[in-house]
């Protein structure tokens, strides 16, 4: 172990994604098994203990990549020389809470946040937001970082293509590893698109193969953007392994790139392709190589597909309103 260790710092570290994350990027899943890492954890004072329990079990694990781990309330602390950002605690909404009061309340933790990445954090520093709403909570981290290139504030929509992958493979009855090209557009809700018309099995389109419009639209498309609340539904709680699964996924890929032939699903600032209004965090079909991500180009989109991806692009344009109209970005 001769290299540096990678900082990286998890928000949210004492709930359930964090308790389901840490020991996957102690044990070398995040980055590879060649790359120790330090673990810089933020946490809510009142959850600060429990953070401190999950660093006693982390140290009972006893990885050989893991430096050491440091637990802070205090943003500015815990981005210090920050290389990887996973910002994942957020406020949920509870009862009775508008949409709007939801970004607000989330505005008040990722503005400070993303004020506190750009003093502190490493020059390569890359940020996934987890937290919901993912994609206008990275916007808002972003507008607060001014002296970090914009391209690096992601968010997540890895557990929507993980899903829709799974959804496809089972009713092809081929292996998950037969599926490439999966897409997911627009925001991380239930207005999402997941797209197989560009996807493959085995090499074929998967929109051929599958041939059931019908399974497209009323099975297909609304399980996999409704995935979340059914497994609230069934778990009582929301996902949270799968979660954690898909940051460590988009993590993995983006430093280590994508293989040939396949793409991934991130949320990332559009730089106006496929007609989405430059600036605004939106899922893209992306592949990754040396650390930098490309949209996949040239990409045909017919009336559907159109229709679908501008349905969720509305949304997030009209959250990029909101958050507008609150003066967080
Ligand atoms: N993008 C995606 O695909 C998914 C996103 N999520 C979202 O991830 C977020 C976390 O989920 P869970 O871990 O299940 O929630 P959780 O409620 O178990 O944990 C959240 C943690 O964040 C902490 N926290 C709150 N404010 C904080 C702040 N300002 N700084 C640092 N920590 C703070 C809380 O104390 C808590 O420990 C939620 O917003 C959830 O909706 C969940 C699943 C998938
Ligand atoms: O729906 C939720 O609250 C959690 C979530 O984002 C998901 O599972 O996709």
């Amino acid at each position: 172990m001769t290299q540096a260790p990678v900082n990286v710092t998890v928000t949210g570290a004492a709930g359930q994604i964090g308790y389901a994350l840490l020991f996957r990027i102690a044990s070398g899943q995040l980055l590879g098994q060649d790359k120790p890492v330090r673990l810089r954890l933020l946490e809510i004072p009142q959850a600060v203990k429990a953070a401190e329990g999950t660093a006693l079990e982390l140290e009972d694990c006893a990885f050989p990549l893991l430096n050491g781990i440091d637990i802070f309330d205090d943003p500015k602390q815990a981005f210090e020389g920050v290389n990887i950002a996973l910002l994942v605690g957020a406020r949920p909404r509870t009862k009775g809470m508008e949409r709007g009061d939801l970004l607000e309340a989330n505005g008040g933790i990722f503005k400070p946040q993303g004020e506190a990445i750009n003093a502190g954090a490493a020059d390569d520093v890359k940020v996934l937001v987890v937290g919901n709403p993912a994609n206008t909570n990275a916007l808002i981290a972003q507008s607060h970082a001014p002296d970090v290139p914009a391209e690096r504030f992601t968010a997540m929509t890895r557990l929507d293509h993980n899903r829709a992958i799974a959804q496809l493979a089972k009713k092809l009855g081929v292996a998950v590893s037969d599926v490439t090209k999966l897409t997911i557009w627009g925001n991380h809700s239930a207005t999402q698109y997941p797209d197989i018309f560009h996807a493959e099995v085995k090499g074929e389109n998967a929109a051929a193969a599958v041939n059931d419009q019908n399974w497209l639209e009323n099975e297909f498309i609304p399980r996999v953007a409704k995935r979340g609340a059914e497994i609230i539904e069934a778990r009582g709680a929301s996902s949270a392994a799968s979660a954690a699964n898909a940051a460590i996924d988009h993590v993995f890929d983006w430093v280590n790139g994508t293989p040939d032939g396949d793409w991934v699903s991130m949320g990332i600032p559009s730089d106006g392709s496929y007609g989405v209004p430059e600036g605004l965090i939106s899922s893209f079909p992306v592949t990754t190589k040396g650390g930098t991500y490309e949209i996949v180009q040239g990409l045909e989109i017919d009336e559907f597909s159109r229709t679908r991806i501008d349905a969720s692009v509305k949304e997030l344009s009209e959250e990029r309103d909101a958050v507008t109209k609150l003066g967080l970005v």
